[in-house]
């Protein structure tokens, strides 16, 4: 494993060079990866699976959108495509890619299948790390690990269609087989991620529901709407408010931020822009401090993945859903948005 020196912490990770798609092929040579539930990660995983030439099927719901759109992406019924007892019965590495609530659903159906040497892999930590609430534990026979893309599984397939690859983490919860290392980096390898780093089911479900409440969306959709709001208050059109918010950040700064930083952002903006940033920003950091500190605490309690499996329960969960969707669709910024991003001359 490389080790790396980020800022001054030196961290091992898992490049592609060092485990090529070759190695990764060789190690899950004689497994039958099953993809359980084909959403957001189910496809993008699959997909990625299948052209890196594992061997993968996929287990999903018949008379399901998703079962259609599995065929309509070339699975095939009853050769790789398959209901979901079959797919797990079938599977010697069952990828558990159903959304957190139908985890803990199907989780009786699909231990059934955990015969001794399998291994279940998760793409977060939730189901494990919160057991008390989900009733997730896998027998002691089976290898237990988790590749966690950074990010949505559309980018996923999309990088890998451009040759790119996005990041994961992995981790290790139970190594029956004493292949557990070998089965998780090469399906990290094979799923398409660009290099891999180390964590635990907790550490990556504090992290990622902390980051998709945080900077990632939750802080970041606060912050678009205030500076919106304030700008409108204050006599600024809607053009001018979302230009000036959200369509600047994503289409002309945030790429180069990702190229480059944000630190040579900083140094390659207006001299004004600069005095500016430079003094704003630890305000901003101050204010917003706390809110982080209170959201890590109730991610931490379990507060949050308890209001998460609450809500996905209750019956009328779709509906309140897209009513809160819908209010987000139909605010003033979002719409205002839908019309800048029709003006962008590539648009179609
Ligand atoms: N969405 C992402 O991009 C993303 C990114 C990283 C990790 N993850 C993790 O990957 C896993 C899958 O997430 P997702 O967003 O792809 O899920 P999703 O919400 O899109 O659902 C995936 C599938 O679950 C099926 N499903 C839901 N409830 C079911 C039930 N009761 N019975 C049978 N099938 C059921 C749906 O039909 C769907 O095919 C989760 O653990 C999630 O936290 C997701
Ligand atoms: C794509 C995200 C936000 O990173 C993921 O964590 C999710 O749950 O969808
Ligand atoms: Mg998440
Ligand atoms: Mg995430």
């Amino acid at each position: 494993m490389a080790k790396i020196n980020f800022g001054g912490v030196i961290e091992e990770v898992v490049t592609r060079s060092e485990f090529p798609l070759e190695k990764a092929r060789e190690v899950l040579k004689d497994e039958t990866v099953a993809v359980i539930g084909y959403g957001v990660q189910g496809p993008g995983q699959a997909l990625n699976l299948k052209d890196n030439g594992i061997n993968v099927i996929v287990g999903q719901r018949k008379d399901s959108k998703t079962w259609d759109k599995a065929v309509a992406d070339g699975w095939e019924p009853g050769k790789t495509l398959f209901e979901i007892e079959e797919a797990c019965e079938r599977g010697t590495v069952i990828q558990y890619l159903l959304s957190d609530a139908g985890q803990i659903t199907l989780w009786p159906t699909v231990k059934k299948y955990l015969t001794p040497g399998k291994a279940l892999y998760f793409s977060h930590g939730f189901g494990i790390t919160y057991k008390e609430r989900t009733g997730i534990v896998p027998p002691e026979d089976v290898d237990v690990i988790l590749i966690a893309p950074k990010g949505s599984g559309t980018s996923l397939r999309r990088m890998f269609l451009e040759g790119r690859g996005l990041n994961s983490s992995y981790a290790i919860f139970q190594d029956a087989t004493g292949r557990a290392k070998e089965r998780v980096v090469a399906l990290g390898i094979g799923v398409g991620s660009g290099y891999l780093f180390e964590t635990t089911f907790k550490r990556e479900v504090y992290s990622d529901l902390t980051g998709e409440r945080g900077s990632l969306m939750g802080a970041i959709q606060g912050i678009f709407a205030a500076q919106y709001e304030v700008l409108r208050a204050n006599g600024h059109t809607p053009s001018e408010a979302f230009n000036e918010t959200v369509e600047e950040l994503t289409q002309s700064l945030m790429p180069l931020v990702a190229e480059n930083g944000m630190d040579w952002m900083y140094a390659n903006c207006s001299t004004t822009a600069q005095r500016g940033a430079l003094d704003w920003w630890k305000k901003f950091r101050d204010a917003s401090k706390p809110v982080f500190e209170e959201l890590y605490a109730e991610v931490a309690k379990g507060n949050e993945a308890q209001k998460s499996i609450d809500s996905n329960s209750k019956s009328d969960y779709r509906e309140k859903l897209e009513e809160e969707l819908k209010e987000l669709r139909e605010s003033e910024i979002w719409q205002a948005g839908a019309e800048v991003r029709k003006l962008r001359p590539e648009s179609p």
